[in-house]
């Protein structure tokens, strides 16, 4: 209990206060449930060389970044990192390989989901070995859960293979199509999973996250994903954000978090509204390659980080796109901004 309350001493107070109701809520689940992530965490991509191989020594400059620009989360082989277009060979390596050199100076969250249940087992373990400080699950994608009981089954079964680590259902039905009320799904989880932690809740169903934001007391941590109304999310109930955005803007975003936390908010809707505006060229641009992803990685380059091409069915975009890209971009003020 103690380490818990001075891991929160910088923290605003009614975060202080939330812990110890936590603590005291159930000290038996300490080891599971203090794990609690506030602020940013960068979804990462996935780098590649230019014949869509991993590059891991890409790695080690991408991680100083993040440290540089005050990212202390990462979450690995998500939607941004390609994690369904890696084999499990090499989602093992790109976690062992962004273990090895953050030298827990970043928490790493793993994404474990597949589209069978074994093959999750397998990631969850190997996460739990190598030494993850947690792990989440998207549903499986292709037989989906249709009820709460399903999907709680589901996930029960990955969370019980690594019960030390906080577990976290990531909620992203947009490209899931698993489109199930998460404020019931936290209440049913909350009898059968002891080290559910959280949700990564990628929707924009604010109504849903406020929901959230009460069950069992508030014990839940919810990390927003949709970096374009992260302050809407913020506002509702989330404690931080996951996000593909926080790879390349992350300044911008700690400085709407602090705007936020200082009721300053017309300055946080200025920050905001910039994200909002670089996803829409985003967008734009990742219907043409086939996926955001491709577009978002390319802006990687654009801050001297070359992540390579996305690997099919997206494609690398071209030189010629990639200068009408830049200075689209470069148009709403990226450089004055990230
Ligand atoms: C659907 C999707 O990829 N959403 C992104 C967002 O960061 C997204 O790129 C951003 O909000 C722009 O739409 C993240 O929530 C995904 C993410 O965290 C992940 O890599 O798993």
């Amino acid at each position: 209990m103690l380490t818990l309350l001075s891991r929160n001493s910088c923290s605003e107070v009614k975060y202080t206060i939330y812990t110890i109701s936590r603590c005291t809520y159930d000290l038996t689940m300490a080891k599971t449930t203090d794990y609690w992530v506030e602020g940013l965490a960068a979804a990462v991509f996935t780098p590649f060389d230019e014949n869509r191989q991993l590059d891991l020594s890409k790695i080690e400059p991408y991680c100083d970044h993040l440290l540089k620009h005050n990212v202390r989360y990462i979450y690995v082989n998500g939607t941004t990192g390609e994690g369904n277009s890696l084999t499990l060979q090499e989602r093992k390596m790109v976690v062992e390989k962004w273990i090895e050199v953050s030298k827990k100076r970043l928490s790493v969250m793993v994404h474990v989901g597949c589209m069978n249940l074994t093959e999750s087992l397998e990631l969850t373990r190997h996460a739990e070995q190598a030494g993850a400080d947690a792990i989440a699950t998207l549903p499986p994608l292709f037989f989906k859960p249709t009820n709460i009981d399903a999907l709680v089954r589901y996930c029960k079964a990955v969370a019980d293979t690594a019960p030390h680590l906080p577990f976290y259902y990531y909620h992203l039905p947009i490209m899931s199509h698993v489109n199930l009320n998460m404020e019931d799904f936290l209440n049913r989880a909350k009898d059968e999973i002891p080290n559910m932690a959280g949700l990564k809740f990628s929707d924009k169903d604010l109504v849903d996250l406020i929901g959230c934001s009460f069950v069992d007391g508030g014990r839940y941590n919810l990390l927003y994903g949709c970096d374009e109304q992260l302050m809407a999310g913020l506002v509702t109930g989330a404690h931080g954000a996951v996000g593909s955005l926080h790879n390349f803007m992350p300044d911008l975003y700690n400085r709407m978090i602090q705007q936020l936390k200082e009721g300053d908010f017309d300055s946080a809707r200025k920050e905001q509204i910039q994200g909002q505006r670089l996803c829409r060229i985003v967008y734009r641009y990742g219907s043409i390659l086939g996926g955001n992803v491709a577009a978002l990685k390319a802006i990687m380059s654009m801050i001297g980080l070359d992540m390579g091409p996305p690997r099919e069915p997206m494609r690398a975009i071209t030189s010629e796109e990639f200068g009408k890209y830049k200075s689209e971009i470069e148009s709403i003020g990226f450089s004055e901004w990230h």
